[in-house]
Order: C-alpha cells, then sequence, then structure tokens
C-alpha cells in the first residue's frame, strides 16, 4: 500500500529550481534515498517533513494531503523526521530533548515517559539518557537525534543521513534498527553510504539534478553497473552507471 506519495513536486529556492516535476511513491519499509551532492536529497526530505511548503504539486502522507489544514495536523503527528541538521538547548539532557519532541508531536501526556525511555534504548543511549546534549559526541548527538524522530512509533519516517558520524559498531545496529522500524513503517533514508541501501534497504531511489532517475530494488541498481563503471563494490558501481545513462539522455 502507497502511503507516501508526491506528484508533480517543484520546489525552488529564489530563481534556482532544484526539484522539477518529481513524482515518488513509497509503500511501507525501508527506502534508501541516494543522489550526489546538491541533488535535492535534503529538498525532498523537508517537503516530506512538512517543513518545506512546495511550489507546485501534491503530496500525500497516510492519504492526507499536507495542504490542508486538518491533514497536515494529522499527518504530522505521525511522522518523525531527522533533519540533516538539528538544533537542540544544549543545557537539555537526551531525555529533555527526546521529551520534548514527543510533545511537539502531541502524544498523550501518560505515554510519553515510557516512549521516551524506549526510544533511546533503541539507540543505545540509556546509560546516557541523564547527560546533556552538550556533552554528547558527534555520533552520540546523531543517535539522540534518531530517538526524537522515533519517539512517536511514527508511521512514516524520514532520517537525513542518519549514519553521518556513526562508527562501524553502531551502523550495523542502526541497521538493524532500521530493518525493524520498516516493517510497519516507510522508513526513507538518504545516505551518501551506497553500501547502507545494499545491507538495509528493501527499495532504493535515486536523485540527479532535481529529478527522479532510478526508483527500483537495490538488486536492480547492482544490475545497471558493468565492470567498466566506476565504484568499489557492485551497488557502487550500478549508481555511477545510473548517474552517467541520466546525465547522457539530458544532454
Ligand atoms: N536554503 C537554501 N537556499 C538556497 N539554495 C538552497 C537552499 N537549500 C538548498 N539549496 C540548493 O538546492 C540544491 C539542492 O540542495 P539539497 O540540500 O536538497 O541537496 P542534497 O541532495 O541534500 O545535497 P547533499 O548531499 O550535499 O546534502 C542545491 O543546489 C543547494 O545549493
Amino acid at each position: 500500500m502507497t502511503t507516501v506519495s508526491v506528484a508533480g513536486l517543484r520546489v525552488s529556492y529564489g530563481k534556482r529550481v532544484v526539484l522539477d516535476d518529481l513524482a515518488i511513491e513509497l509503500g511501507v519499509g525501508v527506502h534508501g534515498l541516494l543522489g550526489p551532492n546538491g541533488a535535492g536529497k535534503t529538498t525532498l526530505m523537508r517537503v516530506l517533513a512538512t517543513v518545506l511548503r512546495p511550489d507546485r504539486g501534491e503530496v500525500r502522507l497516510l492519504g492526507h494531503r499536507t495542504d490542508d489544514r486538518v491533514g497536515l495536523r494529522q499527518a504530522r503527528r505521525r511522522l518523525g523526521y531527522l533533519p540533516q541538521a538539528f538544533g537542540f538547548y544544549p543545557r537539555f539532557t537526551v531525555r529533555e530533548f527526546v521529551e520534548y519532541f514527543a510533545w511537539l508531536r502531541e502524544m498523550p501526556a501518560a505515554r510519553i515517559p515510557l516512549a521516551v525511555d524506549r526510544a533511546i534504548e533503541r539507540v543505545g543511549l540509556l546509560d546516557r539518557a541523564d547527560d546533556r546534549m552538550k556533552h554528547l559526541s558527534g555520533g552520540m548527538l546523531r543517535r539522540a537525534g534518531i530517538a526524537q524522530a522515533i519517539v512517536n512509533d511514527p508511521r512514516v519516517l524520514l532520517l537525513d543521513e542518519p549514519t553521518a558520524g556513526l562508527d562501524p559498531e553502531q551502523r550495523v545496529e542502526f541497521r538493524t534498527l532500521l530493518r525493524e522500524l520498516g516493517l510497519d513503517a516507510v522508513v526513507l533514508v538518504s545516505t551518501h553510504l551506497v553500501e547502507d541501501v545494499a545491507a538495509a534497504c528493501a527499495r532504493v531511489s535515486l536523485v540527479d539534478d532535481g529529478r527522479l532517475v532510478f526508483a527500483g530494488l537495490p538488486g536492480e541498481l547492482i544490475a545497471a553497473g558493468g565492470d567498466g563503471d566506476s565504484g568499489d563494490s557492485p551497488i557502487e558501481r550500478g549508481y555511477t552507471a545510473v548517474l552517467r545513462g541520466a546525465r547522457q539522455v539530458t544532454r
């Protein structure tokens, strides 16, 4: 079942059009979002997270249109979002930080304490729950960010470069968490680590210069690559082959 659907999406910053007539449909499961620097991944995430209003196009989250006030509020309650860069009050503890997002997403007060501890536990930060945010390492901050994104048990979870700064052990644990979350939610993960996609994503989309140039199974992306394509792994070679093909078509 499609739970996120975008059609005819156009977004510009000033005169620069960064997403142009983009359409994408996502169902339950983990989806990887790949693309070069500046391709428009974060912009797409921000539109889906309802923090950036598109110039035009239709965005539906869990059946709700985001240009409708009532629908927007309903969708936001079931949304989780880890931005690429996120702010926080440095004196908040990890627990206070996650609690704050539970409250923002209008969770029933009685459910918050358990949900907060569960989210912190799932990212492996329970032993640091009472530490102030300003005392965390970069990778720990990222994990606190993931905890706030999942605290409301979201049906649509948007993670913008969640593995940036995670050590290899944490990255492996995070992939396990992703697969768990993807059992009953739409999870969209943007990353530059093509290997994360091969390991944890059921489907993959590739954006280049504001356009969707590939959507399919990781195996299909791998199959697109050949020995002559650059890359250290089969999926990296598929990635460069698809980009090269898309750029030849537009020239
Ligand atoms: N606030 C902004 N104002 C003006 N231009 C912007 C703004 N945010 C992004 N852009 C431009 O929009 C384009 C798409 O940026 P976006 O951050 O969505 O790409 P990305 O695929 O997430 O890149 P990266 O992999 O480097 O994070 C880029 O050309 C970028 O310079």
